[in-house]
């Protein structure tokens, strides 16, 4: 037996912080020190011979509410596609330590990651709270999900709270407005207790209103959860985003801030120079959608 036991102020070295304290914290749920996030690393994929992913990074933190933009086909939707398991990878997509690369997308979303897509996922014929339900998988049967509700879970109530549809939970989310939809697959998301949301243009055919009111939403959001925004409209980006990542020909062109990246001349090329497809413009004030 030796007695050089391994504590936290044996490897810290005494006197490098108060040992009890380190103790303490040490001894505290993991919940109190939650700090999610996504880190890819060379993602790469190729569909029958063609690279759509070459190779990209990426890192992205709780509370950074970070804008993926680039001309069309540069490879966004596909990287989505493959962190969520619908497109095959390689390399390396972490999440809250869990590697996601070769996952089902069930056992992705397991992992706490959920996605919207570009068009809105939600059964018209049921309602706001139905929908929400299902999501939730409350563990009922059909019928009692069907059934009108006495009570409301708390997290079904928080979401609905959260993405302002309480008025009209008991509404036919077929008769919501365009953006009111948006925001029910995104409750839909929280109560499946995403910690990353992956956004497909969020905002595509919404009004201006509407486009303000998600904004904030999604920051609201990214205050708690590690949120990704793939985008086209430059106005939204300017309003919303904290840092972007820009993608061109599936690759990882510039990243920072919106000034920086707006300030980035391989940027101003992509989109203002030779790149017919380019949607938008990421660089001065010229372009929106
Ligand atoms: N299933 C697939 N099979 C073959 N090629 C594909 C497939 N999915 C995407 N691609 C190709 O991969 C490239 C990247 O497509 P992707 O949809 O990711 O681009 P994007 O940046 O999201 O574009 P957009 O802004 O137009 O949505 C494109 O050239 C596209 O044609």
């Amino acid at each position: 037996m030796t007695d050089d036991v391994t504590t936290p102020a044996s490897v810290l070295g005494e006197g490098s912080l108060d040992p009890q304290a380190l103790e303490t914290v040490i001894a505290a749920p993991p919940s109190r020190f939650r700090h999610d996030y996504l880190e890819v690393r060379d993602l790469r994929v190729v569909f029958d011979g063609f690279v759509a992913v070459d190779g990209v990074d990426l890192t992205v933190t709780q509370g950074d509410l970070r804008f993926l933009i680039g001309p069309n086909g540069a490879g966004k939707t596909t990287i989505v596609d493959a962190i969520t398991g619908l497109a095959p990878a390689t390399g390396s997509v972490r999440f809250g330590g869990v590697e996601l690369v070769g996952r089902a997308s069930h056992k992705v979303a397991r992992a706490g990651v959920g996605r919207t897509f570009q068009t809105a996922s939600v059964f018209d014929e049921l309602s706001v709270l139905q929908n929400l339900d299902i999501a939730a998988g409350a563990g009922r049967g059909a019928w009692s999900l069907l059934r009108r509700r006495r009570t409301v879970p708390e997290t079904v109530d928080a979401a609905l709270e959260t993405v302002g549809l309480t008025h009209l939970r008991d509404v036919p989310a077929g008769v919501l407005a365009h953006g009111q939809k948006q925001w029910l697959e995104i409750g839909m998301l929280l109560v499946q207790d995403a910690r990353l949301l992956l956004l497909d243009e969020p905002v595509a055919g919404m009004s201006q209103a509407e486009r303000e009111e998600t904004g904030q939403l999604l920051q609201r959001i990214g205050e708690q959860r590690t949120v990704v925004v793939v985008e086209h409209d430059m106005e939204f980006l300017r309003s919303f985003a904290s840092s972007v990542t820009v993608l061109h020909q599936g690759r990882v062109l510039s990243e920072g801030t919106v000034a920086q990246v707006q300030a980035d001349p391989r940027v101003v090329e992509v989109y203002l120079g030779r790149s017919a497809g380019a949607r938008g413009s990421a660089a001065g004030e010229t372009g929106g959608e």
